[in-house]
């Protein structure tokens, strides 16, 4: 008998032209999220039109990744919204494009209800780390979020039940 799978799909497939998430975006990654609850990781291959220079992917692609996989973990882990306020990122080894790779994002540190600090990671097919990020994420609550406008209450109302925000 199939044994129950430890992890589950988060539920961003929402309509919206996110360059990272959004399914009405040609051009971007596209990227779908699994968690296991205390981590949010994404399978990804890199596409070659967004190579860096020949065969390897573009550094600013790759910050992107890690940009995203940290803002959802940080969404969902805190169940908060989130703005980027800060990321650096260590490019530790060249990423080939159109290989499987993994992205993981975990908590770093609750700083206060306003402010989380993450870490994510992207990994070969074989575990071995390729680059590494640190990201400070401002947190909003909803109502916070609305005074913002950087989605419509629509949209906010969406994610904050498909959440429990
Ligand atoms: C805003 C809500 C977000 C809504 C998002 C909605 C949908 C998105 C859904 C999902 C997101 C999807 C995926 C996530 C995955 C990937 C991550 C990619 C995300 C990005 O790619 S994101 C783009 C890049 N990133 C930015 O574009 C940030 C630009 N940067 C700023 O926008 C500011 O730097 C800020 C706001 C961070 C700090 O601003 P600051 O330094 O000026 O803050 P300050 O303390 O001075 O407060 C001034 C007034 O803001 C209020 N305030 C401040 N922080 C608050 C908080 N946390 N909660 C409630 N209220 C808050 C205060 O209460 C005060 O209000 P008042 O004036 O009324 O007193």
């Amino acid at each position: 008998m199939d044994q129950p799978k430890p992890y589950r799909e988060l539920p961003t497939r929402l309509s919206h032209g996110c360059f990272g998430c959004g399914s009405e975006n040609p051009h971007g990654l596209r990227m779908i999220f699994h968690t296991d609850e205390k981590s949010v990781f994404s399978e990804i291959v890199i596409p070659d039109h967004m190579v860096g220079w020949k065969n390897f992917a573009h550094g600013g692609i790759l910050s992107t990744i890690l940009d995203e996989i940290m803002g959802w973990s940080a969404i969902y882990l805190t169940k908060n919204l989130v703005l980027t306020k800060s990321i650096a990122v260590d490019f530790l080894r060249p990423v080939p494009v159109g290989t499987t790779l993994r992205a993981e994002g975990r908590i770093s540190k609750v700083r206060s209800d306003r402010e989380v600090a993450m870490e994510g990671f992207l990994l070969n097919s074989n575990g071995i780390v390729h680059a590494r990020g640190k990201g400070v994420f401002a947190l909003f609550k909803i109502d916070a979020a609305m005074k913002f406008g950087i989605a419509d209450e629509k949209e906010l109302r969406e994610l904050e039940r498909v959440f429990n925000l």
